[in-house]
């Protein structure tokens, strides 16, 4: 069962020349999303660049969110990651998706129109509400974090 989620289609190349993001194979958890610039462009190392990619959504609903998550391919080979590490599509955003994209590696990597470059993951979310406390119950782990139990 899929989730309807509202979508603006913001560049008309998007329904055209290039498909609108979906799920690649039935067990995908992400949908690939292209650079919708109005030319090829290289970044630079260590340079960063917020790229359109032609849309908008409106998830609507304050138990879900979407993130925006590098794709292992660019990152591992090309260092072409998020500016932002993950990208976080607040529910009630309705303004165009955009994507930082970041080239930590060593070699200048180009865009081309179009390109597949990050992908967007809808997640669930549980919104907290903060109940006061002096002390709380015992844990096992109680204070211990940061590596505390070792690596072995
Ligand atoms: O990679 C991203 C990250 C965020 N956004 C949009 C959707 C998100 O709901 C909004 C705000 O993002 P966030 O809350 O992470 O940024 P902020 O710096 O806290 O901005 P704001 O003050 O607008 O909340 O920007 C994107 O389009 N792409
Ligand atoms: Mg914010």
């Amino acid at each position: 069962m899929k989730t309807p989620i509202e979508l603006k289609i913001l560049d008309s190349r998007i329904g055209t020349q290039f498909p609108l993001p979906a799920y690649a194979t039935p067990g995908s958890a992400g949908m690939d999303l292209r650079a919708l610039v109005d030319t090829d462009l290289t970044i630079q190392p260590g340079q960063t660049i917020l790229i359109p990619t032609g849309i908008a959504v409106h998830v609507a609903d304050p138990s879900l969110a979407a993130v925006i998550l590098p794709r292992s391919g660019l990152g591992h080979k090309h260092g072409i990651v998020l500016g932002n590490l993950v990208g976080l599509i607040d529910s009630d955003y309705q303004g165009p998706l955009m994507v930082s994209c970041w080239n930590r590696g060593s070699e200048p990597f180009t865009i081309e129109v179009g390109d597949r470059l990050a992908q967007l993951v809808f997640v669930p979310i549980v919104q907290a509400e903060f109940k006061l406390v002096d002390e709380f119950d015992s844990s096992d782990r109680g204070a211990g974090g940061f590596g505390h139990s070792g690596t072995k």
